[in-house]
């Protein structure tokens, strides 16, 4: 059984269509990354699947007694104010220090419960978001752009750190991110959201691409990936640079043909994604 699923789900904001019959689920163990062009609805998605927002149309499945840790895009306290890492934890539920010292020590945040939270760095800081959103045990975290400021060895780090907590506790991962590289290296599968689902697929990180591992470092691990994925509709629609690409795809033509070319290719696709913040 899914742990979540949506299920024709549409999503209407200030009287305006936000999310189109969106279909999907999350099984166990999975890491899934949401990409797409700003505003096209990936934190709208994460707050619908959350329960946060309503559903206009269709539904949101939660599997029966459903723990997620939620990291959202934006820090909820001022950073500016003197809060410890120790009682940042603590919002808004008490933990024991016996727990706050362990999931600390799980995201490589040992030792750090007297450290203002205003004097953490972009990397620390995530680690410390990570560490709250663990708390509890959930069954799937999910995670709004975790590694926005981050630099690319810093983004590297973080993603294997997720990739760690997966094998060891088993949390299946939804989570937002711009950074299409490392994305593809650290997912099991790849949604690109458009208003819509607009194509989803499987990454494949390839070894031998010493240009690419030049360019990102070796400290990513081979972050070049290759990128292969099913595309059922026409690409018309504006923003869809994200999969407008030139890879392997089934395009369909619209008279119920489709025309598949199943070959892998190496995404390069990242920039265009990284453009300024607006606040929704
Ligand atoms: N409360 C709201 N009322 C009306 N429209 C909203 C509201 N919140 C968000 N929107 C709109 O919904 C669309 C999707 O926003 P959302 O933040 O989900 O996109 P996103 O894909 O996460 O974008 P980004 O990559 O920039 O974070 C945007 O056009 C935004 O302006």
């Amino acid at each position: 059984m899914p742990l979540i699923e949506a299920r024709h789900l549409c999503v209407r904001l200030g009287g305006t269509e936000i999310l189109h019959n969106i279909t999907l689920s999350l099984k166990p163990c999975e890491i899934v990354t949401l990409v797409g062009p700003n505003g096209s609805g990936k934190s709208t998605l994460l707050r619908a699947l959350l329960g946060i927002l309503p559903a206009a149309e269709g539904a949101v499945v939660h599997a029966p007694g459903l723990r997620i840790g939620y990291v959202p895009q934006r820090l909820q306290i001022d950073r500016t104010m003197p809060i410890s890492v120790r009682r940042f934890l603590s919002l808004p539920k008490r933990v024991s220090d016996a727990e706050a010292q362990a999931v600390l020590a799980r995201v490589g945040m040992a030792g750090s419960e007297a450290l203002p939270m205003a004097g953490l760095s972009g990397g620390q800081l995530q680690r410390v978001l990570l560490a709250r959103a663990l708390l509890g045990q959930p069954h799937l975290l999910m995670l709004d752009e975790p590694t926005q400021g981050l630099d690319q060895p810093g983004e590297a780090a973080f993603y294997r750190l997720i990739e760690e907590v997966r094998v060891e506790t088993g949390v299946a991962v939804l989570m937002v991110s711009h950074d299409l590289h490392v994305v593809m290296a650290a997912s099991d599968r790849v949604i690109c959201l458009n208003g819509h689902v607009c194509c989803e697929g499987s990454p494949q990180v390839v070894s031998s691409a010493p240009e690419y591992r030049a360019l990102f470092g070796l400290g990513t691990q081979g972050a070049l990936a290759l990128y292969r994925h099913e595309h059922d509709h026409d690409h018309t629609a504006p923003h869809d640079h994200v999969c407008g690409h030139s890879h392997g795809h089934t395009h369909s033509d619209g008279h119920g043909h489709n025309h598949g070319h199943n070959h892998d290719h190496a995404d390069t696709h990242s920039t265009p994604l990284k453009d300024e913040r607006h606040d929704a």
